[in-house]
């Protein structure tokens, strides 16, 4: 149960060769519990944005934190979920799920309970004994997924974790995606090229202006928690879809 705040965050990358600034006095509060989907030119620093939040990098300016508590690196209370696989080959998928758990300690009762738990969520209890190099694209994300979850973080951060699957199996991945939150709610960050995924999964979506990165605008998706793939044909889906792609070209083009 968390928010996420961050307080005027820059983030300058300097070499000696080149100086670039990636995200330039950025505040923005992710309440607890909440999706927020964030969408933005290529190159324009959403990844920087959620590197910093998971810790992996720290801000030049301004501060990030969960709950008050400032972040200062990585840690357990947030999990990140990549675009490549993070699968273990060599581990089963149950033993992939349970490898935070493991960690972290956690008895065998609780990790059996918790593999078992997230595989269902998943979609993959048939496969618990499975290794990756059997499974395809879509369902070594879903270990991803299911793994992410069972480690109990109270942050998920997700950079365009679907960006490489085909339509159809990105599309399951939003159903189990949105089954998977809605069974333990978290404060999540995903980054994305995709309108429709944006506003299939989000609560808001933020669209980020060209580098460096400032927040340009925020839509409120007015949609409940129980989303079928049919809302894409709602209107009023549609018409959010073409507000955001309006909303891109206008940064696109303000930034050519
Ligand atoms: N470690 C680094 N060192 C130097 N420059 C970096 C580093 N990481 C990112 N950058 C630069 O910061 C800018 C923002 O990069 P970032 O990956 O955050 O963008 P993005 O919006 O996620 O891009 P995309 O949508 O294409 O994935 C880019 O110009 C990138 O070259």
């Amino acid at each position: 149960m968390t928010q996420i705040t961050l307080e005027s965050v820059s983030k300058v990358f300097a070499t000696a060769r080149k100086r670039t600034v990636a995200l330039n006095e950025t505040s923005l509060t992710i309440d607890d519990c909440e999706t927020v989907c964030v969408v933005g030119p290529s190159g324009c620093g959403k990844t920087t944005m959620l590197n910093l939040i998971a810790g992996f990098i720290q801000p030049t300016d301004g501060s990030i934190s969960l709950d008050g508590r400032e972040v200062t690196g990585p840690a357990a209370d947030r999990a990140v979920v990549f675009q490549a696989d993070a699968v273990f080959p060599w581990l089963t998928v149950a033993d992939n799920v349970a490898f935070g758990l493991r960690m972290q300690r956690a008895s065998r009762t609780e990790r059996a309970e918790r593999v078992e738990r997230f595989l269902d969520l998943v979609g993959l209890t048939d496969f618990a004994k499975a290794y990756p190099k059997e499974l395809s694209g879509g369902m070594r994300k879903r270990v991803d997924l299911a793994r992410a979850y069972a480690s109990g973080p109270e942050v998920l951060l997700l950079d365009e974790p679907f960006g490489a699957l085909d339509l159809f199996t990105k599309e399951n991945m939003w159903t189990a995606l949105a089954r998977v939150a809605a069974a333990e709610p978290k404060t999540i960050v995903f980054v994305t090229h995709d309108i429709e995924e944006a506003l299939f999964l989000g609560d808001r979506v933020i669209v980020m202006t060209p580098r460096p990165a400032r927040v340009h605008s925020v839509i409120e998706v007015p949609f409940g928690p129980d989303r079928t793939l049919d809302l894409r044909a709602d209107p009023k889906f549609q018409a959010l879809r073409i507000d955001i792609a309006h909303s891109l070209r206008e940064v696109h083009d303000g930034a050519a």
